[in-house]
């Protein structure tokens, strides 16, 4: 289509709506059709398409074959860092200070978007992290507050770290800053294909952050009116600047809401959230303990089946889709090493695999799912599986041991249970 002039005389798009993934009601529609999410969470992509430093680009055109043979066709990454002292994060960074940024960083986002395009996969990028591991809002809040950067790792107290994260949302020397970068992304042209990331149909949201909370489990009514408001004032921004993509919260749900319903709708009823989104941990939220899994995995699976149910119930109050766009179990043992079998992880991808299948193909509200994470050919380097300067990358950051939730290349039963899946949602016909 040729230059589509707005009213306003600025040309909006010289690409047909059609071809971005929109959403239509409870469902996504992309191309005359309706799409289903099979997708992979695959933070680092960006990193691997760097053209220098850290870059691997032959591993990255690997890693995405590979994922495009088992019929992956979304990818959730991780779009912009923040440089920290903090051990559990992840280094280099694309945001060395404030207003200071890393090329190569992003012109290696330029170089995954163009290679996903090619493999018509589409891409949701998260423009934060309420988490410490790609430094995040605890990073913002050391530059503009002064306050040390938290890493939980460290001070093993989460509900301080959640409480003092929550003030990011009411910084206004963070939140201009935040809103710098987002504008620096969302209207950057992309150096590989010449073409502005809001005319890329293959980008598919842009996503406020990783899992943003309202602050710890005993978020104040202050804290939830002023997370609600950030939501909405953001995606507000990101919509201002670009108006051909959808914009989304990367919110847990109930988990990431203080286990506050209302909050969690409220939060998400603004014209400016596009769709909902939902992830799904039973380790780390205690239903399952690995070490214990005969015991504990009645109690996990009829926990994580609610979870799965209920959260589809709220995005038909609100006329939404929403996605599962994390889930994970750790390996048999439970063991980091990529030897370990995962006989219980499997079970447990398939018992979430047949609950948003079967409620997908009764037309539910379920567009679909990211599994967390992608692994790929990385392999863990250190015999304490941390993660350090130089190391592969792979689905587990920094904060977290290298091996944890990661699916390798050599997980062929969890790579054949996504194939199948995969196809069966993506063969529904609305
Ligand atoms: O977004 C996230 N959710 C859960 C992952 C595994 O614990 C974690 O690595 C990541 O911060």
């Amino acid at each position: 289509a040729g230059i589509v002039a707005a009213a306003d005389g600025a040309p909006v798009t010289n690409t047909a709506k059609s071809e971005f993934v929109t959403a239509r009601q409870t469902h996504f529609s992309r191309k005359g059709q309706a799409y289903y999410i099979v997708g992979a969470n695959f933070w680092y992509g960006g990193y691997l398409g760097a053209p220098s430093g850290v870059g691997e680009r032959k591993r990255l055109l690997k890693e995405l074959d590979t994922m495009k043979a088992i019929g992956i066709n979304n990818l959730r990454v991780l779009a912009v860092s923040e440089k920290t002292d903090m051990k559990s994060a992840v280094s280099p960074a694309t945001t060395a200070k404030p207003g200071e940024y890393d090329e190569n960083l992003l012109v290696g986002l330029d170089f995954l978007m163009a290679e996903a395009a090619k493999r018509d996969m589409t891409v949701v990028l998260y423009l934060n992290n309420f988490w410490q591991w790609s430094g995040g809002m605890t990073q913002y809040l050391n530059w503009f507050e002064g306050t040390p950067a938290l890493d939980p790792n460290v001070t093993k107290d989460y509900d301080d770290y959640m409480k003092k994260n929550a003030r990011f949302y009411v910084n206004a020397a963070a939140q201009k800053e935040y809103r710098q970068v987002i504008a620096k992304i969302v209207k950057r042209v992309n150096t590989i294909t010449g073409k502005p990331y809001s005319e890329d149909p293959h980008l598919m949201s842009w996503q406020l952050a990783n899992e943003p909370r309202p602050g710890n489990g005993k978020a104040t009514k202050e804290e939830k009116a002023a997370y609600v408001k950030w939501i909405d004032d953001v995606a507000g921004y990101i919509h201002s600047l670009d108006r051909n993509h959808m914009v989304s919260t990367g919110s847990e749900g109930l988990a990431g809401s203080a286990q506050d319903a209302q909050l969690f709708l409220d939060a998400h009823r603004s014209k400016h959230v596009d769709y909902l989104t939902y992830h799904l941990w039973p380790k780390n939220w205690e239903w399952f303990d690995s070490r214990n899994p005969q015991g504990t995995w009645d109690n996990a699976i009829t926990r994580s089946r609610d979870y799965l149910n209920s959260h589809i119930e709220l995005a038909k109050k609100l006329d939404k889709p929403i996605v599962l766009e994390e889930f994970g179990l750790d390996r048999d043992g439970p063991s980091f090493s990529i030897k370990a079998t995962t006989r219980i992880r499997d079970r447990f991808y398939k018992e979430v695999f047949d609950v948003v299948y079967t409620r997908a193909a009764k037309g539910d509200p379920i567009a679909g799912f990211n599994f967390w994470a992608w692994g790929g050919a990385g392999r863990a380097a250190n015999a304490d599986y941390w993660w350090k300067p130089g190391n592969d990358f792979m689905g587990d950051p920094p904060q977290e041991e290298q091996g944890l939730y990661s699916v390798f290349d050599t997980d062929t039963s969890s790579l054949e249970l996504i194939k199948e899946y995969g196809d069966k949602l993506k063969s529904i016909k609305r």
